[in-house]
């Protein structure tokens, strides 16, 4: 479905930042929650159009770090400041199961927040649709799947349009692919369009699509902090070769691969004996493909298959605090040892 901002919005609206262009600032903000120091000292600034997503292990903080944002959960110490102006709306974990159908909950949120009774039977109607709730709109809540309650939540946050900051913990969590295509591609549009975003998230998809920055917490502090630039080097497209090298001694494909760069993973495939001979696997940028098939081919070895891939972050070594690039670098070196010690193999 296409969206058109238009028809839902007198004016494609813009949220009025501060003077320094800040929406929302955290300044040395500490929690602690029972016996637990839940975040210690955070600092996060979001400016005009930004998307910041939180990520981190279990009970890093994430969740903790949004209620503190949409002003539920008051700071122990440090200083949260606001611009005036601009609406704040947000979908946090966990829809409560009240005794309403989706649709009869969507009409009391969207009352709640002064919506026009047409604009808001407009905006339900065109959110759902794009969000794939057909039937459910008219079940309960209490019955409804995990994934389709999600959708409900993410409903509510966006009924009011593109005009302020939104606050979403892992918002595709337990939605089906379509349904996780459908919010990134509007997300991306409303912060084209001037809308703050801050999300906790797990899934490259989201990452990749939208981020800023990426903030990485851990026991409730700021472990790392990645710009678009950082991201940007990890999501270059990769492609696929497998190639036979037989005959080769060990020293020329040593040659072959240390100090390459551009090749991400490199290994000896098992699964294509039935080909009569071993194949090799390669990884490597998208960029890079055209040197290093000549690099083979140069050193005597031949092509099976070229495969273009889409990029993924490795949300592993993002959490552990690893530059997005370098979790890379580790994987090739990892590789290139294992090569190394089963080298004797290929002769
Ligand atoms: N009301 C509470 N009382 C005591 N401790 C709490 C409370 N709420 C959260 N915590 C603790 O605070 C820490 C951070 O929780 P939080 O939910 O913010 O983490 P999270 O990063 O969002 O985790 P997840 O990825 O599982 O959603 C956890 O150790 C949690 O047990």
């Amino acid at each position: 479905m296409g969206w058109r901002t238009s028809r839902f919005f007198d004016k494609a609206g813009k949220t009025a930042a501060g003077s320094n262009g800040r929406i929302i600032s955290l300044q040395q903000v500490s929690k602690r929650l029972g016996d637990v120091q839940v975040l210690n000292d955070i600092n996060l600034e979001v400016g005009q159009g930004e998307c910041i997503v939180l990520v981190g292990r279990n009970g890093s903080g994430k969740s903790t770090l949004l209620r503190v944002l949409a002003g539920m959960l008051l700071p122990d110490s440090g200083s949260l400041c606001k611009s005036r102006h601009g609406r704040i709306m947000y979908a946090l974990d966990g829809l409560s199961r009240l005794p309403f159908t989706s649709r009869e909950y969507l009409w009391e949120m969207g009352r709640i927040r002064g919506m026009r009774p047409e604009v808001l039977r407009l905006r339900i109607g065109e959110l759902s649709e794009l969000l794939f709730v057909g039937a459910a709109l008219d079940q309960n809540l209490p019955q409804l799947s995990k994934g389709t309650l999600q959708k409900v939540n993410l409903i509510q946050a966006l009924l009011p349009g593109p005009d302020g900051l939104l606050l979403l913990d892992e918002p595709l969590s337990g939605l089906d692919v379509p349904a996780q295509e459908a919010i990134v591609a509007l997300l991306r549009q409303w912060k084209q369009e001037g809308s703050q975003i801050v999300t906790a998230c797990h899934e490259p998809l989201l990452i990749e699509r939208l981020a800023d920055q990426v903030i990485v917490l851990q026991k409730g502090t700021v472990l790392r902090r990645w710009s678009q630039e950082d991201l940007q080097q990890a999501a270059e497209p990769t492609v696929s070769i497998q190639s036979v090298m037989e005959g080769l001694e060990q020293s020329v494909i040593d040659a072959l691969l240390v100090d390459q760069p551009g090749i991400i993973a490199c290994h000896r495939s098992m699964v294509r004996r039935d080909y009569g001979r071993e194949v090799w696997d390669w990884k490597v940028s998208r960029s890079s493909a055209d040197r290093i098939l000549g690099m083979i081919l140069a050193a005597g070895g031949s092509i099976v298959s070229v495969q273009p891939e889409e990029s993924r972050l490795n949300m592993e070594g993002l959490m552990e605090g690893r530059h997005p690039g370098e979790a890379i670098s580790r994987e090739v070196a990892e590789n290139l040892s294992s090569i190394s010690t089963a080298g004797g193999d290929l002769q």
